[in-house]
């Protein structure tokens, strides 16, 4: 990105698995938001289109390929505009679910964990606030 945006666009991943569990990717203690689960993903580079950067960004952070034709837009969420710091705007997309069976299933190559919730124990797990958001928008308020 420029050097001061005033916003910053970032994207992330809700992926289903075929028994109604979604991955959700616990951010390593050190990091801004450290100890809490989010959807994963990250920031947009400047001139990448969002769903391009969020294949880059799965294939870094937990090492799967995705296919951006199948993804789908299905969240939107943004910090207050009021702050110093720049505007965070979060993109989440869905793709299809994934198969478990698969050889080479997702890791958390950049620290962390990841793991597969239902949305009930997502909306239990501590999460960053526009995550809690996404997860409101993406799933209701399971019961
Ligand atoms: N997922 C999420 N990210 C948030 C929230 N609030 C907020 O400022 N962010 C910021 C933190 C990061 O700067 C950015 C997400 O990008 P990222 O996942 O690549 O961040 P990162 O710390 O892993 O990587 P980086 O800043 O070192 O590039 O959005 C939030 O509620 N949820």
């Amino acid at each position: 990105m420029e050097n001061n945006p005033t916003w910053i666009p970032v994207v992330a991943l809700a992926l289903p698995e075929t028994d109604g569990r979604w991955l959700m990717h616990y951010r390593s203690e050190e990091k801004q938001h450290g100890g809490l689960w989010e959807f994963p993903g990250g920031k947009v580079e400047l001139g990448e289109r969002p769903a391009i950067a969020l294949v880059r960004e799965i294939a870094e952070e937990l090492g799967i390929g995705l296919n951006a034709v199948s993804l789908k837009p299905a969240g939107f969420a943004e910090s207050s505009s009021e702050c110093d710091s720049p505007q965070i705007v979060i993109m989440l997309y869905t793709s299809a679910p994934w198969d478990l069976s698969q050889l080479s299933q997702p890791r958390a190559l950049e620290g962390g964990a990841v793991g597969w919730f239902t949305p009930s124990e997502i909306e239990l797990l501590a999460k960053p606030p526009l995550d809690v958001v996404l997860a409101r928008q993406l799933f209701g308020r399971p019961a």
